[in-house]
């Protein structure tokens, strides 16, 4: 039998997945003089966005790619940023763009999104990208459940048999960054897959069902520990900031201790799946650049 109370490293996996990514960065400078580039554009002074945005500039550099930060004041107007996104598309110098969410609340997200170019589009986002992905066609698939799907694999891989196939795989959110596009991966790996939300009807069954079960609600410690599964693989992609004792804490969607002795593996919050999902924005960045030189992007780094 599976063993259980295993803790997934999250952020070990995204370290080691950064050195091989910056491996493939000095092949192709080596061998083809091409040094993927990657915008980060931030409108606002969010502090978490504003942290978030950093860590990326720094550790595409780390990484030997280069990396531009554009920073807009909240009052930019929407068709100021249309614009910008406009430029940046027609350069060809640069390979990956990335708005960072959330924009202020006059901006459309979905608009910004369709604006930007679907072979820089590198978070993923863009509906051309979401369709490729429902169809299976190659396609920039959206970091934070790239990264996911890496961290299961891996567990399954470490403490089970190695297979996802025929699981059953239950979401606990339908957003299109991180919920649709993650069951679109599952049904990719032969699962079968459920997505649950706010109206589902008897969550707790629901989530008791899973093999796998991916929390993307964004409600601290929302799950409890009896929904889990004997045995199952738990993936948890909230990152919740709350105070205990008067100090801040981040905390995921699962009440993490009482999940663990159930689970065979289980990803902490932090260092889960949070440091995976700028590890994948560098992949998608490499890949990106691959594709519009015509090369094949890198597999299985
Ligand atoms: N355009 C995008 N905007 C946003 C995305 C995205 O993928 N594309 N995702 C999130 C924010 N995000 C990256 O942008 C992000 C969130 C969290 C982490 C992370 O490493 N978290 C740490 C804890 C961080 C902390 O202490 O605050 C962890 O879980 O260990 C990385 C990236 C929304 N916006």
């Amino acid at each position: 039998m599976a063993t259980r109370g295993n803790i997934i490293d999250g952020f070990g996996y995204a370290k080691g997945l950064r050195e091989r990514l910056g491996e493939k960065v000095a092949a192709l400078k080596a061998e083809h003089g091409l040094t993927p580039c990657l915008v980060v554009v931030i409108v606002g002074e969010d502090p978490a966005s504003q942290i978030y945005v950093k860590n990326k500039g720094e550790t595409t550099k780390a990484i030997g790619m280069e990396s531009r930060t554009i920073t807009l004041p909240d009052t930019t107007s929407e068709a100021d940023l249309l614009a910008l996104i406009a430029e940046l598309n027609a350069d060809a110098a640069v390979n990956g763009i990335l708005v960072q969410l959330p924009l202020p609340g006059h901006m459309s997200s979905l608009k910004v999104i369709d604006a930007i170019d679907p072979l820089k589009d590198v978070d993923g986002f863009h509906v051309q990208n979401a369709g490729r992905l429902a169809v299976g066609l190659d396609a920039i698939v959206p970091c934070t459940p790239l990264g996911s799907l890496m961290l299961l694999k891996d567990a399954i891989k470490t403490h089970g048999d190695g297979s996802l196939s025929g699981l059953n795989a239950v979401i606990v959110g339908r957003s299109n960054i991180v919920g649709k596009p993650m069951a679109q991966l599952l049904l990719n790996e032969n699962c079968t897959v459920t997505i649950a939300h706010s109206r589902t009807k008897d969550l707790p069954a629901v989530c008791r069902g899973a093999d796998i079960l991916v929390a993307a609600v964004g409600r601290p410690k929302f799950i409890q520990g009896d929904w889990i599964k004997d045995g199952a693989y738990v993936i948890d992609v909230g990152i919740n900031r709350i105070e205990v004792d008067g100090k801040g804490k981040i905390v995921g969607d699962v009440d993490f201790d009482a999940a663990l002795p159930r689970a065979t593996a289980i990803t902490p919050v932090p260092k889960g799946v949070g440091p995976m999902t700028i590890a994948c924005l560098l992949n998608n960045t490499l890949h990106a650049a691959c594709l519009q030189h015509g090369l094949p992007a890198p597999k299985d780094i």
